[in-house]
């Protein structure tokens, strides 16, 4: 689909690269020419994708330990990423969410989530702004966001904020930073069901993850799907799309944001879920 080499010289950072979204990002980043930087918390996770992908591709892969809570060792993941060449992309991946009442969160619930996925997105941002604009280099920002986004979603409403103060936080830099040669743009899924999707968001669940009829085309989208329109739009081709979301739902979000099943939930059904965790 894409030119061979399309990104040779490149060098992406993706969060959360070891698995799911993320992990197939970096197989067709790396397939394409460009170097790697992945982290995430478990390193032995991370080690298997870099190793998986070094094998098949020839890329360099650095896998780096980071836990994007916290900005000191963000900083370290940015500081020892530049130290094999300077990065030209951020890919914003790693996310965390959990189903639940609303009412029943803690604030430390509330916390979990939005430490990983809206302050460790802001954090990565950051760092990688900063070195860009000190080296007069410019840079590319992707960040993995969600159609509730547009729709609001219940049940996930940490999640949801979150994603919606990343997508905020873009459109605000695409225009602070567009005189720096700094773009930054957000991919939307609709629902892929990867491992880490099965467990924290299908699971309980009745069904399948995406039933006949939940979105346009009547089936759940695919990691190689996403991975595409990542390479799009981290790739020449799209720099002129700054500041936008590009939503890949199969047109679900036109129909429905998602919690229909939820909404219908008894008390019971959800003590039953409160139990399994
Ligand atoms: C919307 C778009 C679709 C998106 C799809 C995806 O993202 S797919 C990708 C999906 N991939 C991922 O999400 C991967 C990354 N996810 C993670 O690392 C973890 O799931 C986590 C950080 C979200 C929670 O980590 P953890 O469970 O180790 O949490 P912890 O032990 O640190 O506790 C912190 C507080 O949270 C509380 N609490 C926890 N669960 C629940 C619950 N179900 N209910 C209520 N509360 C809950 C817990 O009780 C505690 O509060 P307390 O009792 O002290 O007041
Ligand atoms: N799959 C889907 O249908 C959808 C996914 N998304 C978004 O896509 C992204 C990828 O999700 P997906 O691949 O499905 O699920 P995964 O659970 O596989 O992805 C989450 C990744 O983030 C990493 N991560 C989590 N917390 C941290 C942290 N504090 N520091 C560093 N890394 C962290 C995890 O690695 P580790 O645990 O080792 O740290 C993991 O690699 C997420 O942002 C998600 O919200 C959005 C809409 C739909």
């Amino acid at each position: 689909m894409f030119a061979d080499g399309l990104l040779a010289g490149k060098r992406i950072l993706i969060t959360g690269g070891g698995t799911g979204l993320g992990a197939a990002m970096a197989e067709r980043f790396a397939g394409l020419g460009a170097s790697l930087v992945l982290c995430g918390r478990r390193e032995e996770v991370l080690r298997e994708t870099g190793e998986r992908i070094a094998a098949a591709t020839g890329a360099r892969v650095d896998a780096i330990r980071c836990d994007i809570r916290d900005p000191a060792d963000v900083d370290a993941l940015f500081d020892a990423a530049w130290a094999g060449g300077p990065v030209d992309s951020l890919v914003n991946n790693a996310g965390a969410i959990f189903v639940a009442r609303s009412e029943h969160l803690s604030h430390r619930a509330f916390d979990a989530v939005l430490a990983t996925s809206l302050h460790g997105s802001i954090y990565c941002t950051l760092a990688a702004g900063k070195r860009w604009i000190a080296a007069g280099r410019p840079g590319s920002v992707l960040s993995i966001l969600s159609t509730a986004a547009i729709t609001g979603r219940g049940f996930t409403v940490p999640t949801v904020v979150s994603k919606t103060g990343v997508l905020a936080m873009t459109k605000s830099l695409a225009v602070e930073w567009a005189s720096k040669r700094i773009r930054l743009v957000a991919i939307a899924p609709g629902t892929i069901p990867t491992a880490g999707f099965m467990a924290k968001v299908a699971a309980g669940r009745e069904g399948e993850p995406e039933a006949p009829g939940d979105n346009t085309l009547e089936r759940p989208g695919r990691p190689d799907e996403l991975a595409d329109l990542a390479t799009y739009l981290l790739s020449p081709a799209a720099d002129y799309i700054n500041g936008e979301m590009v939503v890949l739902d199969g047109g679900r979000h036109l129909r429905n944001s998602g919690v229909e099943d939820l909404l219908k939930r008894s008390d019971a059904e959800w003590e039953a879920q409160r139990a399994r965790r």
